[in-house]
């Protein structure tokens, strides 16, 4: 498709989003503004937007779409100065990219009521706790769910498939629900696990101050379970504050869950704790594998080679040579539930199941999915 799109906010997923419609919809004219003036100039110099602006309300005027993708605080004030622009084009499509729906998009329903100008809120729920635009990518979005939370679901189906069309080059999948709905179960499955690995993360520094073990027996599993608590702080601020209700609710029902789960420990009642992780272990055990979800699977694989100096140089060279890039590399320092010794993270499943191949191919180490 033709058109001007202006990108508000240039960092990971406004970046992201800019290099998947660039993609699709390479005579678009994609124009970007950041509040930080050395993100939109890398924003250009990496040509993830066609050009930028230190005004946006002068490029929104005759804009086509506009994504809003700046931490959630600052959406509401992005929209209202939208809010005050007589746009020229006879249909103007504004999104959002926030990981809370609710504030948004009742906000935006009040300021674009009707008329020439649509706000359909969005979420790709897909991301990582990197941030800027260094970070970003036109294939975040692969195979994610994308949530939709248009106002009024039935007068927005034109606007909804326009909107699909724009941002077809993500390959997200696409879901539609209300905001209350999107709120919930992102609270359920994204915010509130950042209060938990935070809360863990705490946990271990003040025991750590007890016992230096602590920090050194973390490598392993705790490293992992806790990785989420390494986002942006700003950004995780911002979402539980959009989305106070819904986590107070949670935590309300939490600490009740764990006042249970201390009392049974304190009463030695066994069967209320075997059965407390066997409903847990089959629930999770049925949760859909394949798709992304909003907390990045991990792609890693482990490979089981002797701990000497130069290992880790000639595992990526191998990789190199197969230009095959790895997101991270790490020795584990402790072999517990683990085979591999040196674990390797990847993007995406078709990365690990070339590094797997190449691994093969170059050495006889045997390599692990855990
Ligand atoms: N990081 C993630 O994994 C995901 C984040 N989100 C949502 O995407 C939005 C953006 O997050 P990221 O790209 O990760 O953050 P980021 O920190 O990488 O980028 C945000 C950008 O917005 C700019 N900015 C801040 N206030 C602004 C304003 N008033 N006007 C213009 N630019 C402004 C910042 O300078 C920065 O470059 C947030 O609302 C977040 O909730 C959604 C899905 C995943
Ligand atoms: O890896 C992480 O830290 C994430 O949890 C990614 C993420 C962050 C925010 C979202 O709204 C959706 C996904």
């Amino acid at each position: 498709m033709k058109g001007k799109v202006l990108v508000i906010g240039l960092g990971l997923i406004g970046g992201s989003i800019a290099l998947a419609i660039k993609k699709e919809h390479p005579h678009a004219a994609i124009i970007g503004y950041d509040i930080n003036e050395q993100q939109a100039k890398l924003a250009k110099s990496l040509k993830v937007v066609d050009d930028y602006s230190d005004n946006y309300i002068h490029v929104a005027k005759n804009a086509d779409l506009i994504v809003i993708s700046v931490p959630v605080m600052q959406a509401t004030e992005v929209l209202k100065r939208l809010s005050s622009i007589t746009f020229e084009r006879s249909q103007v499509l504004i999104t959002d990219v926030g990981s809370t729906k609710k504030k948004i998009t009742e906000l935006a329903a009040t300021l674009f009521p009707h008329g020439n100008v649509n706000f359909i809120g969005g979420h790709p729920m897909a991301g990582s706790h990197k941030s800027g635009v260094i970070a970003a990518k036109s294939h975040l979005f692969e195979n994610a769910f994308y949530v939709l939370t248009p106002s009024k679901v039935e007068e927005n189906q034109k606007e909804m498939a326009l909107l699909k069309m724009w941002l077809g080059g993500t390959k997200a999948n696409f879901v539609t629900m209300t905001a209350d709905e999107h709120d919930m179960a992102a609270g359920v499955i994204s915010h509130f696990p950042h209060i938990v690995a935070a809360g863990l993360v705490h946990q271990a520094e003040e025991k750590q101050q007890l016992n230096p073990f602590v920090t050194r027996l973390a490598a392993g599993g705790f490293r992992d379970i806790t990785r989420i608590a390494s986002s942006n702080p700003t950004m995780w601020k911002d979402i539980l504050l959009h989305n106070k209700e819904t986590l107070i609710q949670l935590l309300n029902q939490w600490m009740e869950q764990m006042e249970t789960v201390k009392q049974k420990l304190s009463e030695n009642n066994e069967e209320y704790l075997y059965y407390y992780f066997h409903k847990a272990k089959q629930f999770r055990d049925d949760l859909p594998v394949k798709a992304k979800g909003a907390i990045p699977s991990f792609y890693d694989l482990y490979v089981d080679v002797p701990d000497y100096p130069g290992i880790i140089s000639e595992i990526t060279s191998y990789l190199a040579k197969e230009n095959i890039s790895i997101t991270n590399i790490r020795i584990m320092e402790t072999r517990e539930e683990i085979y591999g010794v040196l674990r390797l993270s990847f993007q995406s499943e078709a990365d690990r199941q070339a590094a797997e191949d190449c691994l093969k191919k170059y050495t006889m180490y045997e390599t692990y999915i855990v």
